[in-house]
């Protein structure tokens, strides 16, 4: 079982406080999805639950260990990060096979190349995406979607406890959306603890799990699925008249904008 916990997490970029007072908590076969609207702050949460961020104030746990005491490669044993997709194209030389390769380097020595097993379970990953045809491409010409599952491939490939993942479906297709979440769902069985963000509600209705909201101002609110994913909280988040109904056949609940709303906008 491995824990991350949060508490009392401020951070600013100059010197007025993004967020403050955040407490999280992630465990082992947990699944943890932020909403929020723009620029709140939740890939900033994100990076200073990844290490990558040094908090203003507060304290980050993993286990009964500060964060700040562990190497980058402890951490990087132990959590993966899936940063956001970026819409620009940064020129990469190395294959995609060797991108998600970069997911063995905790575990490699310094000069040290990946193993035949390692190249085998990369294989293995990239074909369980629909990525064998191009493992051979440039990392840079393959298209959004692509780099955006072969970042989860590499996170994979890390073999941490947790996984932080940053809008994760957001180039995807619907078809490639439902299967990352499968995908999340089925590592939360298999004992990873996951946190993500996204921009769709419906999303954390699928996933049914625990949620965090963070909206203007810093304001934080913790709690399960049912607990959260209601009209009025929703609707308070996104400063927008949301519904969360529940679906006449079945115990599926969406979440909509009204199309009243939507033509008086
Ligand atoms: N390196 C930085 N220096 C200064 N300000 C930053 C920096 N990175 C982000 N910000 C600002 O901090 C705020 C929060 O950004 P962040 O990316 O964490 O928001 P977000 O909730 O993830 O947004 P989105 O949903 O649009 O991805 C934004 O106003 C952003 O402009």
């Amino acid at each position: 079982m491995t824990e991350l916990t949060a508490q009392n997490l401020s951070f600013a970029y100059q010197t007025t406080p993004l967020f403050s007072g955040i407490n999280f908590h992630l465990k082992s076969g947990q699944i943890h999805c932020i909403l929020g609207p723009n620029g709140v702050g939740k890939s900033t949460l994100l990076n200073c639950l990844a290490g990558a961020y040094q908090p203003t104030d507060g304290q980050i746990k993993l286990d009964q260990h500060a964060l700040t005491s562990l190497t980058p490669t402890q951490r990087a044993r132990k959590i993966a990060y899936v940063p956001q997709m970026s819409s620009e194209r940064t020129p990469v030389s190395f294959s995609l096979r060797d991108y998600v390769l970069l997911g063995r380097a905790p575990y490699l020595g310094l000069l040290a190349a990946p193993s035949k097993k390692d190249i085998a379970k990369a294989d293995q990953l990239l074909d369980r995406f629909g990525l064998s045809e191009r493992a051979d491409n440039s990392y840079s010409a393959v298209s959004g979607g692509q780099q955006q599952l072969a970042s989860i491939v590499r996170a994979l490939l890390q073999e941490p406890a947790l996984i932080i993942f940053d809008e994760p479906t957001s180039a995807l297709d619907v078809a490639n959306q439902v299967r990352v979440l499968k995908l999340i769902r089925q590592l939360a069985h298999a004992g990873y603890g996951i946190v993500l963000t996204t921009h769709d509600p419906n999303q954390a209705l699928l996933l049914n799990d625990q949620v965090s909201t963070l909206a203007q101002n810093g304001q934080w609110h913790s709690g399960t699925a049912a607990e959260l994913l209601t009209s009025d909280h929703l609707s308070q988040v996104y400063q927008l008249p949301l519904r969360v109904l529940e679906l006449p056949d079945s115990h599926q609940k969406t979440c909509i904008v009204d199309q009243t709303t939507f033509t008086t906008i």
